[in-house]
């Protein structure tokens, strides 16, 4: 006999939200505890716990639910309960009340209208090959993104290609930005589309150009309407002080080239927003944001410019394409070869195709051309054979929207980084681990693990770069020196994982700091806090101002010291490395209080008894780093292959670093990482017209 949901969250198999939804949903509506609609409906609150939007219910039918990962058949388990076979589970979903249909306000929804990722969309497949489960509140985000951005589709009305043309010929002049002659100019095709389409999504690997191109997109766009309304942000509050400054840099590069007026550049604002900000704060309603500004009240803006788009997930999505007029033009930076988003969804890599070429039609080719931004011919990245044939496109494809920089200014030809990240990408891991391996390229290193524990070596790294944090004359410049390096790493738990690296360089910096001054540094009175330690926000806090994701410094008002103590018992602290902070001993030192860099580059400052939910973050997870570059980085894998470790997760480490990268990895662990992509249930690529595709290779990038 199967084991029941209980039991299944008893044995850790399943999360207790998910069983606790799925109990609740059955009971409301009187079904069995452990019957199909509280199968399915664990099932779907599991997955989207795990990321995913939707299941598709051809893709489990018949299979093992719930198997044990860590069982030593590989997750094989025979004893976890077994989904009804299609047609089965679809009568049985079809007869309860609580599911409900597409576009109906119920606990879960039943849509069968598209096609089906499982089956490939062929026509011959079984009927209900494509029917996707989602908790219903998720069939409403996805089915709002889709139309919002489906309604922007359609290219701009309004422009004056001439200036448009005289605009690009002057911001992007082909000896300085076209790389090698053969080489279309990528970047002023990328301005072309952004300019000419009321959505765009310009995406590319680090340093590929993406806010360089965004400044001389927003500059052609007031030089055509000099009172645009313009509004800048992304998703974290480090992201949104990378484009503040980004965003300056490039203006001052345009003024120096002599680009456009003064008057135009004059007119980009230069400071970003976190979306939370831009939207109002909002307070927690029923487990969810709510913001102040959504389709009642909407943002007054004509132009939103959104970095990182990649980390914004599905939900936040959603609120952002309500609260954007439907009139104001939407321009998305990001990589779509990242991480997804640590919540549910895929959004950019969805509205990127997933990792399919891009492909523009006749229509699109006659628009770019007409404004001078298109070669002659495209190479076949971009225009594709089958298309050639095809009339007029009068339905725009989604991949009209889609600008994809493909050369990397930041790492040339002899970048270990660059080329780490290409291979990575290609899913090539021979060649990743060459280059690792061999002694070409001083920028990439690699760690190899002993058998079962972490390479010594680990701590070494962390703490040669994190001590002299206790040594900074001030947060400021502490904030400055753990800005240059972190850990990354791709688990949360055991030997691998964050929590016991931040324990592990924790209580190596408290000890050698112990040993060279013969006093401890001030300690806070909760939670193992100390003088020095990196503090990483894990709940958004509207009141305070401080979001998921924000990293800060803890300091000393009179970087005090204090005896050193016997190591806590209490096990929080333990974990740490933080001795327990008497409070007697730690009210004679100065106060720590918590330092965070505002997104327009000033200096925050509250006491530890403001923050919100945080942990200590000299290591991070790799989807925690998303936002963030480090000049070094250091990036902790298991020496063995994990189902965590993947493509994304890796290249998404790797090029969070700007000089030096150095991965400890097994070498079968590093190849398997490589080719194992995430797939994150969803139906907005679909949705949107892109065809029904597993996604395949990652963008291939041009080097200098
Ligand atoms: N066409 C170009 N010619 C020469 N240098 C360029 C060009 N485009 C970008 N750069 C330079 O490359 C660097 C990275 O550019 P930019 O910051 O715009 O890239 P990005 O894709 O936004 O990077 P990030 O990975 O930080 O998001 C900058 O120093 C910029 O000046």
């Amino acid at each position: 006999m199967s084991p029941s949901l209980h039991a299944l969250m008893e044995a850790g198999r399943l999360p207790p939200l998910a069983y606790y939804f799925a109990d609740f949903v059955a009971r409301g509506c009187g079904q069995a505890p452990d019957g199909v609609f509280a199968l399915s409906a664990a099932l779907v609150s599991a997955r989207n716990l795990e990321g995913d939007v939707c299941i598709d219910l051809a893709a489990h039918a018949g299979r093992v639910l719930f198997a044990d990962d860590s069982a030593a058949d590989g997750g094989d388990n025979a004893d976890g309960p077994v989904a009804p076979a299609l047609s089965d589970w679809l009568a049985a979903l079809r007869d309860c009340p609580w599911v409900g249909a597409p576009g109906e306000q119920a606990p879960l929804i039943l849509d069968c209208g598209g096609p089906s990722a499982a089956d490939g969309g062929s026509a011959d497949a079984p009927a209900g090959s494509s029917c996707r489960l989602y908790l219903g509140k998720y069939w409403h985000f996805e089915a709002a993104v889709a139309a919002a951005l489906l309604g922007r589709m359609q290219p701009a009305a309004d422009l004056d290609p001439e200036r448009l043309a005289d605009g690009l010929a002057r911001l992007f002049p082909a000896a300085v930005s076209a790389g090698a002659p053969a080489e279309p100019d990528w970047q002023r095709i990328a301005a072309a589309i952004a300019v000419t389409r009321r959505f765009a999504v310009i995406s590319g690997g680090p340093g590929t150009g993406k806010t360089t191109t965004v400044v001389k997109v927003l500059a052609l766009l007031l030089e055509q309407a000099p009172d645009l309304r313009i509004a800048l942000a992304a998703p974290t509050g480090k992201a949104a002080a990378r484009l503040t400054e980004s965003i300056g840099g490039g203006k001052r590069r345009i003024a120096a080239d002599g680009g456009t007026a003064e008057s135009v550049l004059s007119r980009i604002p230069e400071q970003a927003r976190t979306i939370h900000r831009l939207l109002g704060f909002g307070r927690r309603g029923a487990g969810e944001d709510l913001f102040q500004h959504d389709a009642d009240d909407p943002l007054s803006v004509d132009c939103l410019v959104v970095d990182e788009a990649s980390m914004i997930d599905l939900p936040l999505m959603a609120r952002l394409l309500a609260a954007l007029p439907a009139s104001a033009r939407l321009v998305l930076l990001g990589d779509r070869d990242q991480l997804a988003s640590v919540e549910a969804g895929n959004v950019l890599g969805d509205i990127t195709g997933r990792g399919q070429p891009v492909r523009y039609g006749p229509a699109q080719r006659a628009l770019l051309a007409r404004v001078g931004a298109a070669p002659a011919a495209l190479p076949a990245a971009a225009a594709s054979s089958d298309d050639d044939g095809a009339p007029a496109a009068s339905t725009p494809t989604p991949a009209a929207a889609v600008a994809l920089l493909r050369r990397s200014w930041r790492f040339g030809a002899d970048s270990g980084i660059g080329a780490l990240a290409r291979a990575v990408n290609a899913g090539d891991g021979a060649t990743a681990l060459a280059l690792l391996d061999d002694d070409a390229h001083a920028d990439v290193t690699r760690l190899v693990p002993p058998a079962d524990d972490l390479h010594p070596a680990c701590i070494d790294w962390a703490v040669a770069r994190f001590a002299p944090v206790l040594d900074a004359e001030g947060p400021e410049a502490a904030l400055a020196v753990l800005e240059r390096a972190r850990v990354l790493a791709a688990l949360h738990r055991g030997p691998y994982g964050v929590e016991a690296l931040n324990a592990r360089i924790a209580e190596r910096l408290f000890a050698e700091y112990r040993a060279a001054r013969g006093a401890a540094p001030s300690a806070g009175d909760r939670d193992g806090l100390h003088h020095g330690m990196p503090v990483m926000i894990t709940a958004n806090d509207y009141e305070v101002g401080l979001y998921n994701g924000d990293v800060g410094v803890l300091w000393a008002e009179a970087a005090g010291l204090r005896e050193p103590q016997a190591p806590s018992a209490d096990p929080v602290l333990r974990g740490s490395g933080i001795p327990a902070p008497d409070a007697a001993a730690a009210s004679g030192t100065g106060r720590l209080r918590a330092h965070f860099r505002a997104a327009d580059g000033s200096l925050r400052t509250l006491s530890v008894r403001q923050l919100p939910p945080h942990v200590c973050a000299y290591a991070l997870t790799v989807h925690k780093s998303q936002g963030s570059e480090f000049d070094e980085v250091l990036l902790v894998l298991p020496p063995e292959p994990h189902p965590l470790a993947t493509r994304e997760l890796l290249y998404t480490g790797v090029t969070r670093a700007r000089k030096q990268v150095t991965v400890h990895t097994g070498a079968d662990a590093l190849r398997q990482a490589s080719t194992t992509r995430v797939q994150r249930a969803s139906a907005l690529a679909e949705r949107l017209g892109w065809p029904v595709k597993p996604s395949n290779t990652g963008t291939v990038y041009l080097f200098d």
